[in-house]
């Protein structure tokens, strides 16, 4: 079943006195369930899909359609790459913030909460303020708080990118764990063909500016996975250079304009 739907979608932003076409004439089908990353060169218009889809930015032309299953559901959750918690309230109190926004339950939100909470390995850190967290726990607390607001889709803008590779590489696995579990549709960006191969079931190649879907590749390997077992295997090896190879001409490409 389709979850998202993206039909000849383009986006132009005025900038001055000049037109910029940051994306261009994307269609695009994800399924219920999907874990999609999204690669491309920096400015080829990556945030700004995400940003449509989070309903944020509105397209110049072209229409997006995210299948909604359940009206009480919200559309959909952000996790950015820093700042998507709120300073002033706790831990737990941030991750509870969307379901109490709903006006949900106590008992209801406490579970919810709890169970998230437990998922990330923040309960003994719950009545921290985000100023006491480190970065690994400020991007887990943005996300037990994206999944524990159970939306019917999930978008997520580099979540990893400002963390050590120690860290990445436990976050990623948490992330894979919950998602398992929940089998939420999730958009991710990254600029790491790495990542992408480890999380993803499909690799969506964007092109140097305007972004166009120049590739799509479904990443078969069996789950769970673990950096190790991507590293070694032969077939993703071989997935990785040719994303790399097609990676680098575009990359080239932005840098001639
Ligand atoms: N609000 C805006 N006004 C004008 N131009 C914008 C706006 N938002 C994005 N752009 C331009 O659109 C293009 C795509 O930007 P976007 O942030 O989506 O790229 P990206 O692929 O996410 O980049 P990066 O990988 O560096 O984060 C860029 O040229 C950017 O300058």
């Amino acid at each position: 079943m389709s979850k998202i739907q993206i039909e000849q979608l383009s986006k132009r932003f005025v900038k001055r006195d000049k037109y910029i076409e940051a994306l261009k004439d994307i269609t695009l089908t994800i399924k219920q369930g999907e874990f999609v990353c999204l690669l491309g060169p920096s400015g080829c218009g990556k945030t700004t899909l995400l940003r449509i889809l989070a309903n944020l930015e509105k397209p110049s032309t072209g229409d997006v359609i995210i299948n909604q299953t359940d009206k009480k559901k919200p559309l959909q959750s952000m996790v950015f790459q820093e700042n998507g918690v709120i300073p002033w309230l706790t831990v737990e109190e941030n991750v509870a913030f969307g379901l109490k926004m709903r006006h949900l339950s106590n008992d209801f939100v406490k579970e919810r909460t709890e169970y998230y909470l437990q998922k990330v390995g923040l309960s003994k850190f719950r009545r921290l303020y985000p100023k006491e967290l480190s970065g690994g726990m400020k991007q887990r607390v943005s996300i037990a708080r994206a999944f524990a607001n159970d939306p019917e889709i999930l978008l997520m803008d580099e979540p990893f990118a400002a963390l050590d590779e120690q860290n990445k590489f436990i976050l990623q696995e948490e992330l894979l764990a919950i998602w398992q579990e929940t089998r939420k549709t999730v958009l991710f960006i990254t600029h790491s063909i790495d990542e992408a191969l480890l999380l993803s079931d499909r690799i969506l190649l964007m092109s140097a500016q305007p972004g166009k879907i120049i590739k799509d590749v479904a990443i078969e390997m069996n789950r769970p996975r673990s950096i190790e077992k991507v590293r070694s295997d032969p077939e993703m090896t071989k997935i990785f250079l040719d994303i790399w190879e097609q990676l680098q001409s575009e990359v080239k490409q932005t840098r001639l304009k």
